[in-house]
């Protein structure tokens, strides 16, 4: 521990006069000091540090027990701790803040700073002399600033909750809009009866299938078919028997055919289907395996089902409406005989 340089020289040459003019300067750049006999445990404290915490001068015992007396509950064990450290030698300074209890009930912030200034011939500490500062105000502002400071955190924490939870609020109406727009987007593209492709859905999958065909050249035929005679089939068994034939048709072919053939009502008791990559003479071994299939399509529906069918394979150079005429063309042909297949 440094010990205070002689003072001699330049503020008196008396010990009476050196201690007069330390505490001249304490008094200055202090509101209040205290001056520690460790050997008889006397303390000595200036007018200054009576007036701050609201006492008459020397009004309070003169030891060590009127300081730890009015040391804030809350702070009491810190600074013991740390004072204890310092008188240890553990600790280089003791300098701490903490609330000084003043006379009428009231706390005082004060920051504390103490050093060891005499020893006796072993080194042992024998005298310690310390200054308090008032530093209430600036400590409340500081403490206030901490207050409001951990609420606009809080507020920060609070705000992003509320941001994640509206974010993952809009994520899921997203979601179900994504999902309401798929299910829309199905419906309209799907016959309501037969829950296979409308023409809507086919037009446009003829459209795509037909452009890759001009770009790539790869076969694909198409394939219509029209129950025969379901006129008789309504008149004589009734609507609903009618409705029943045109579901079971639709889900035997659906069944029979592959997952990107594109198979649709083209309207009442009419059908088409797209089949990529299959030519001509596949198409018409397919219509072949329909036609049998359609007979057998509900074994519990009181009459026998048959139909016509018409096939065309896509070729180069015609266009859509073309190709279309020429299949309702083959169609119309069947239609002559029923039961049968018009390859064309
Ligand atoms: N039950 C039912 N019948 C339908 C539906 N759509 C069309 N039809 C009927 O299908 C029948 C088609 O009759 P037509 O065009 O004369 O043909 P067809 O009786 O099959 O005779 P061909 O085609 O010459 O063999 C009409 O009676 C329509 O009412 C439907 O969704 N449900």
């Amino acid at each position: 521990m440094d010990k205070l340089e002689p003072l001699d020289h330049c503020y008196g040459t008396t010990l009476e006069e050196i201690e007069r003019t330390l505490r001249y300067a304490l008094d200055i750049v202090s509101d209040g000091i205290w001056d520690w006999n460790i050997r008889t445990n006397h303390v000595k404290r200036s007018p200054g540090w009576y007036s701050m915490l609201g006492h008459p001068p020397d009004s309070l015992p003169e030891d060590v027990d009127t300081w730890r007396s009015v040391i804030h509950p809350g702070d009491f064990e810190r600074v013991m701790r740390n004072f204890q450290a310092y008188l240890d030698g553990e600790s280089l300074i003791y300098a701490e803040d903490y609330r000084c209890r003043c006379r009428d009930g009231s706390y005082l912030w004060i920051s504390d700073h103490g050093r060891f200034v005499e020893f006796d011939e072993a080194g042992k500490p024998t005298r310690m002399i310390g200054a308090h500062r008032n530093i209430h105000r600036r400590k409340m502002a500081a403490l206030a600033l901490q207050r409001k400071n951990d609420e606009l955190l809080a507020l920060n924490r609070k705000l992003e909750g509320l941001v994640e939870a509206r974010t993952e609020a809009l994520r899921q109406a997203n979601e179900a809009l994504a999902r309401q727009v798929e299910a829309a987007m199905r419906l309209s593209e799907t016959d309501p009866l037969t829950q296979i492709s409308n023409r809507r859905h086919f037009e446009r999958s003829l459209h795509g299938e037909w452009q890759r065909f001009q770009r790539h050249g790869h076969v694909t035929a198409l394939l219509m078919f029209d129950l025969d005679h379901f006129k008789r089939i309504n008149d004589n068994h009734g609507h609903q028997i009618g409705d029943r034939a045109l579901v079971a048709v639709s889900r035997t072919v659906r069944a029979a055919l592959r997952d990107e053939d594109c198979f649709a009502r083209w309207g009442g008791e009419e059908f088409i289907a797209l089949l990529p990559e299959t030519d001509q003479g596949a198409a018409l071994l397919l219509a072949e395996r329909l036609r049998l299939l359609v007979s057998q399509a509900d074994p519990s529906l009181p009459l026998g089902l048959t139909a016509s069918f018409s096939v065309a394979a896509m070729q180069a150079g015609e266009g859509i409406e073309s190709l279309l005429k020429r299949l309702d063309d083959g169609l119309y042909r069947a239609k002559q005989q029923r039961n049968c297949i018009v390859g064309c």
